[in-house]
């Protein structure tokens, strides 16, 4: 069964549109969300939360209608935004409250053990916590009625490498507890992606370029480095796109196109989005 289900979603905002958007978030899976800046992300994310209406479309969240379902929908799902929604005077006695009134599976001993592990302190208000703590706030704020599906906007943006290393941990133990939980997490670092995500999507100007899963995607593209002469021994189809370095030049290539001769490198995530990215813009 699937988390999430996006099938053939058309949305305009003023001269920014979301077009043909089809995607499938199976359970039990990590979508990393990638793009360039205002390739679509945050906008896709409100849309799914109906927060932005489709001009045309349909979104399924764990079984239900993300419109017409979305009481029954939004139990069952967790949100980590940018920053907290809760005014900066709310100290987490009364995000305690809030959420004890929306979600019937709210477990406050789960919610204060969450903190208790992340270190966060329960007498502060959230404007007296550090952007980290903020975060780790939010995250045991979304994660304390045990959703099913978690929605994360850059949820580890700002956080130094140590606190970002114990949110992708929870992440993952989060998963673990229970096979039917799912992930869809919007980020600009990916590596944090490479970490812990099972597939990657890539938005780009409001259009899905791909969405595979992140081990076919490093199988399916190789990084050629070397000089000129050589590059050009390569059929052109095969190339996605050429830069030039300090010693020669690099190439994305597509693997299945190139002799096996010819020695590629394991291409990052962040690679393989630039190329698709600087080719566009050439
Ligand atoms: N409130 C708004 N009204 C109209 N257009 C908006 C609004 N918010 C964002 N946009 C536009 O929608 C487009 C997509 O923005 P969005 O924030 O979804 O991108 P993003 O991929 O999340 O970017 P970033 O990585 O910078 O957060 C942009 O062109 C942006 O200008």
């Amino acid at each position: 069964m699937t988390a999430l289900q996006i099938q053939d979603l058309y949305l305009t905002r003023d001269e920014f549109a979301l077009v043909n958007i089809n995607l499938v978030l199976p359970k039990g899976t990590i979508m990393g969300l990638i793009g360039e800046n205002g390739a679509g992300k945050t906008t896709l994310l409100k849309a799914i939360l109906n927060l932005i209406p489709l001009q045309d479309g349909t979104i399924t969240l764990v079984g239900h209608d993300h419109k017409n379902e979305e009481v029954a929908a939004k139990q069952h799902i967790g949100i980590v935004f940018d920053d907290l929604f809760f005014p900066p005077y709310y100290k987490p006695k009364h995000i305690e409250g809030v959420l004890q009134r929306t979600f019937s599976t709210f477990d406050k001993y789960y919610f204060y053990g969450l903190l208790e592990q992340l270190k966060v302190p329960t007498h502060k208000k959230i404007t007296q916590l550090s952007r980290g703590m903020r975060m780790k706030l939010a995250l045991a704020s979304a994660l304390a009625h045990r959703p099913t599906l978690l929605l994360l906007d850059e949820p580890t943006s700002g956080l130094d490498p140590i606190i970002r290393d114990e949110v992708l941990t929870l992440l993952v133990t989060y998963m673990d507890e229970d096979a039917e939980r799912s992930i869809l997490f919007s980020s600009h670092i990916t590596s944090d992606l490479e970490k812990i995500a099972d597939t990657i999507t890539f938005l780009h100007k409001g259009n899905i370029h791909f969405s595979t899963a992140k081990d076919e995607l490093q199988y399916q593209y190789g990084l050629f480095q070397g000089d000129e002469e050589t590059l050009n021994m390569l059929p052109p189809y095969a190339i996605v796109g050429t830069r030039k370095t300090a010693v020669g030049i690099e190439a994305l290539v597509k693997r299945e196109e190139v002799n096996e001769v010819f020695h590629l490198a394991q291409p990052t995530i962040e690679e393989i989005m630039l190329y698709f990215v600087k080719v566009e813009r050439l």
